[in-house]
């Protein structure tokens, strides 16, 4: 799928939450799940091909199955599993993450069977239909051994899933509760959203236009930090690393805490400090020790699609709303003290999305 489809996903998604966030009127709420819907949606339009309205039971289930599993996945017994696999049949939690893959791999079943069903190999909905029509061209070419296995769709599709839907919404949130806790800093994102684009639709190329935006954003990425040892990896060979002898086989967690809070790489690295991504005269400063969506062969497949979705849902929510503390609340008291798991995520809390007069209009457009 194209960059502009993508584009045009993300936007019409936005749209949805936007919508949603007009009809709290500014009351205090806590945003995890309707982020959390707008963006798995995302994963759904480009893997299925189709959105689900919110309200749709099969979508709530699949979302709220695949968050247990990450929060599963995050448990300290799970994690001591994952070091030593040999506790693996005394770990309750991991059993429990074991039924709820399988209750996923029946819902991606069902859907991937219906799919099959109404598939038209010239005309892909989504990731499911070229995959099936890969697979029958291969078939019919008598190709043997072809990776495009039920296994293989199953396991991709989780993984785009599990993988894809998580850290956006939490890297939003962290967004958002930094918004509200640094007004100062709102302000200037807004202002420079309103000289650059004013109320028009953010499209992706408006990024090297607003580089406090994208300073503000790899910011939100750098102390959110929220893949805190991103994932795990076996060495496929005896090396020495650094001076350290790694025998092959060793799992391997690259902990990106160590690169992303780095005193000998950033001025400031405990605090939100936006300046860390401009240069001299305001413009933006790419910084090597970014390192968000890790690094090297097995680096976050997701990270273009990701990158794109942060910046429209951030620019288009920041352009229609003001993020602040509930009523009663001191934006100083707003606590950035993250919930420690496999990803890191804010505490629960609840904002207020004031809407501003230019809110008024909605950018939805309807293709349920
Ligand atoms: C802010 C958003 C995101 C962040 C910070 C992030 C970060 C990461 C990190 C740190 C890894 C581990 C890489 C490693 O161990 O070297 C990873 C893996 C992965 N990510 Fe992302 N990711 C994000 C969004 C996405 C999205 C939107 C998708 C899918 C569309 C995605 C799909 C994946 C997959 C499939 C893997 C596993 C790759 C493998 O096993 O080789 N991610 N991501």
């Amino acid at each position: 799928m194209g960059k502009k489809a993508c584009e045009e996903k993300i936007s019409v998604e936005c749209g949805h939450l936007m919508d949603i966030l007009l009809e709290y009127n500014g009351e205090a709420v806590d945003l995890t799940e309707p982020l959390h819907y707008a963006v798995s949606n995302i994963i759904c339009s480009l893997v299925y091909g189709s959105r689900f309205k919110y309200e749709n039971p099969q979508f709530t289930n699949m979302v709220e199955k695949t968050k247990e599993r990450i929060h599963l996945a995050g448990s300290p017994s799970v994690a001591v599993c994952d070091m030593f696999p040999w506790t693996k049949h005394w770990i309750k939690d991991r059993e429990e993450l074991l039924n709820i893959i399988d209750e996923l791999k029946s819902e991606n079943l069902k859907m991937i069977h219906h799919l099959k069903e109404t598939l038209d190999p010239q005309m892909c909905r989504g990731f499911i239909d070229a995959f099936l029509a890969k697979q029958m061209a291969l078939e019919k070419s008598g190709d043997k051994d072809s990776l495009y296995t039920e296994e293989n769709l199953m396991s991709t599709v989780l993984a785009l899933f599990i993988a894809g839907t998580d850290t956006t919404s939490t890297t939003l949130r962290w967004g958002l509760l930094l918004m509200a806790k640094y007004p100062h800093i709102q302000d200037k994102v807004r202002e420079e959203i309103n000289s650059v684009i004013g109320s028009r639709q953010v499209q992706t190329e408006d990024r090297k236009s607003l580089p406090f935006v994208d300073a503000v954003i790899h910011e939100i990425q750098r102390f959110g930090n929220i893949a805190p040892m991103a994932i795990s990896h076996r060495t496929t060979q005896d090396i020495v690393f650094q001076g350290h002898f790694i025998k092959k086989g060793t799992i391997v967690w690259p902990l990106l805490t160590s690169i992303l809070k780095d005193a000998a790489e950033w001025e400031n690295p405990n605090s939100f400090y936006p300046e860390h991504f401009l240069d001299d005269n305001g413009k933006f400063r790419k910084r090597d020790a970014f390192l968000a969506f890790s690094a090297g062969r097995r680096t976050c497949p997701g990270e273009s699609l990701a990158r794109m979705e942060l910046f429209i849902f951030f620019v288009s929510l920041l352009q229609r709303f003001r993020f602040t503390a509930p009523p009663g609340v001191r934006a100083d008291d707003l606590d950035l003290t993250p919930v420690a798991g496999i990803t890191l995520s804010p505490r629960p809390h609840q904002l207020c999305a004031l809407p501003l007069s230019s809110a008024a209009f909605s950018i939805n457009q309807s293709n349920e």
